[in-house]
């Protein structure tokens, strides 16, 4: 009992369920207390031989804590409801051990009715409590065995105190022949003769207990019927949205205010649409402080609105809150009324592949500060649904090194918080173009030296050296080759040429070096995703120009290096101007959310409609 409790009250600080852990804890102290009572009372045989017992216990809590500690998080905390379920099912059917024992002394004094009982209604509450509130299958599947075997043992309790009231029955029939047993008069008499003649007071009392049984089995059925109905009501209910939404996707945008997330919801639906393999997405808002033009609202609607259940302008009339407040409260709302996003998102989706595109606030705290939009995604990832994180940022953001790493930062702060796959987009990539004219020179970044290069330039320096420091020279010759590298890509980050470098190096190597330095200089367009995903060399020396503090510049050089060498974070330039910028895009989430992977063939949309839409080039006039 002690380690079975200690188990589940882990399992309910890993799941961080107060409803498990307090019984649990009880069940640990009480546990832990029968034991030492037993062990000081134990005079069956030497109280060594409990040491074999204790030894057992250790072990099983000594393997648990080495699964927690090896697996990562998720995976040890199934493992930890697997063995703990695995441990109530064993705790539940443990006196079933006892019916061999009951059969053959034909008593079932070797197993207590109150502890069937308790086992009963135990199992059948946590049942209740693991299929309608907590909906953890490492709940509900060991009890509903619980229950299971708790009724088993309630209808072994009956069968033995029906037989022996049948006994006692017939006995008193051939005593009271005058009596009619059969009715419930006539039985009554029988109890009550039966209990005035002291020989048959027991029997007395077993037909009394008979009634008592049939009447714990008819309540036993009754609720072991309801906890089936209610599993069977969840399963169904999980078969059901399964096979409703296979195939259902959706892109969840989140991204700092104003940084162009209705923008990319309506760009992406248009394109969508114009795709004729594909139906048109529904646009959801998430964003109850939503605030758009009659115009733009009747251009591009909402095929859903959070609006409908609460908006922030309704929780400023009615609370005293200022507007972050309130748009907090609101959304936590929304968090609280799941089933009417659920509702929605059936009555205007209705086909099995559809395809949802959830405009969210601009408020970052809502995902860097507060799990708001993290239980949105989880939500809808429980439903079935292959969901898309989609972070976009502003393309004024690339302009600024410290910008940058914030904008790195703060789309790494989702793809953390939310858990989700995800894609970052830079948004308003053709207003870049238009101010750099298409594109700019990108900045020089450090290029290794070709290998053969440094090998050759090594052989040269060593062979200047003598011929008796010779290995040593070599050494030293690969310091400066490297040394040379070194300048070379400092120069280089510092937008300079290397020009004088690459003399120094000698012109026998046969390396062409263009003098107006256009292969390193190269012009970049936006369109290169190369663009907005520089390397940390580039990153720190543009931070070198800053008039940065020294503590501050290392912690932003750390910073950059860290998300250059994990390689965490890349960005996809966006310019909705540009149909292969949308297509790329949308390209990039299909592979997230794996679209199409389970989808059934469908007829393709009539080729006229998908040329009419291509016509009217809906995904280039996307503004809301
Ligand atoms: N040229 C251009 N303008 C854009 C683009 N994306 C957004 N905008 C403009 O940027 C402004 C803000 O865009 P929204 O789409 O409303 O941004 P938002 O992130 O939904 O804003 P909030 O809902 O307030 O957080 C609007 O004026 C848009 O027209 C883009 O890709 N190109």
């Amino acid at each position: 009992m002690a380690v079975q409790s200690t188990i589940w009250f882990g399992y309910g600080v890993a799941t961080d369920n107060v409803t498990v852990m307090l019984p649990n804890a009880v069940g640990l102290v009480l546990g832990t207390g029968y034991t030492w009572v037993f062990h000081q009372h134990y005079k069956v045989g030497p109280k060594k031989a409990l040491l074999q017992q204790y030894a057992v216990a250790a072990s099983i809590l000594v393997f648990v804590c080495a699964g927690v500690w090896v697996l990562p998080p998720p995976r040890s905390t199934s493992f930890l409801g697997f063995v703990a379920a695995s441990g109530s099912v064993i705790f539940a059917f443990s006196p079933l051990a006892a019916v061999v024992t009951v059969f053959r002394q034909q008593s079932v004094a070797s197993m207590p009715l109150k502890t069937s009982c308790i086992l009963f209604c135990n199992g059948s509450l946590w049942t209740l409590y693991g299929t309608l509130v907590a909906q953890d299958p490492a709940i509900w599947v060991p009890n509903v065995l619980g229950t299971f075997g708790g009724s088993l043992q309630l209808v072994i309790h009956a069968f033995f105190a029906l037989r022996s009231t049948t006994t006692h029955r017939a006995t008193y029939d051939t005593l009271n022949t005058d009596t009619d047993a059969s009715s419930p008069r006539g039985f009554a008499s029988v109890i009550d003769t039966t209990l005035r003649r002291g020989g048959g007071c027991r029997g007395g009392r077993e037909m009394m207990l008979g009634w008592r049984a049939c009447l714990c089995i008819a309540a036993a059925f009754a609720s072991l019927l309801a906890c089936l109905v209610t599993c069977a009501r969840g399963w169904l209910t999980a078969l059901y949205y399964t096979a409703l939404s296979q195939g259902r996707y959706a892109q969840v945008v989140v991204g700092p205010a104003g940084s162009g997330k209705s923008t990319f919801c309506f760009t992406m639906q248009n394109y969508m649409a114009s795709l004729a393999y594909r139906l048109q997405p529904l646009v959801v808002n998430l964003d109850p402080g939503q605030e758009r033009s009659e115009e733009e609202e009747k251009k591009h609607p909402f095929d859903l609105d959070v609006r409908d259940l609460i908006s922030v302008s309704d929780v400023l009339e009615e609370l005293d809150f200022g507007p972050n407040g309130a748009l907090v409260f609101a959304m936590e709302h929304l968090v609280e009324n799941m089933e009417w996003l659920k509702e929605g998102m059936d009555e205007i989706g209705g086909s099995d592949d559809e395809y949802f595109i959830f405009d969210c606030p601009g408020q970052i705290e809502l995902y860097t500060h507060i799990p708001v939009l993290r239980t949105v995604v989880e939500n809808l990832m429980s439903w079935n649904i292959h969901v898309c994180v989609v972070h976009v940022i502003d393309a004024l953001f690339i302009d600024d090194t410290a910008k940058f790493i914030s904008g790195s930062l703060l789309a790494l702060t989702a793809m953390m918080q939310l858990k989700a796959p995800s894609i970052n987009v830079i948004t308003k990539c053709d207003v870049k173009k238009e101010s750099f004219g298409g594109g700019r020179k990108r900045k020089q970044r450090a290029r290794p030296l070709p290998l053969a290069l440094t090998k050759r330039l090594a052989e040269t320096e060593s062979g200047e050296s003598e011929e008796g420091e010779k290995s040593g020279g070599s050494v030293e010759a690969m310091f400066r080759a490297l040394d040379l590298q070194e300048r070379q890509a400092n120069r280089a980050a510092a937008g300079g040429g290397n020009d004088e470098l690459e003399q120094e190096k000698g012109e026998e190597d046969g390396v062409d070096s263009d003098s107006d330095g256009s292969e390193r200089g190269a012009f970049l367009d936006v369109d290169d995703p190369e663009y907005f995903n520089p390397d940390s060399v580039s990153l720190k020396a543009s931070l070198e120009d800053s008039s940065m503090s020294p503590k501050f510049r290392a912690l932003s050089d750390s910073i950059c290096d860290l998300l250059d060498s994990y390689n965490l974070v890349h960005f996809l330039p966006l310019d909705i101007t540009s149909e292969d910028s949308v297509e790329l895009v949308v390209l990039h989430i299909d592979n997230a959310t794996q679209y199409g992977e389970d989808l059934e063939p469908r007829d393709p949309r009539d080729q006229d409609d998908a040329e009419d839409d291509e016509a009217a080039n809906v995904f280039l006039n996307p503004g809301p």
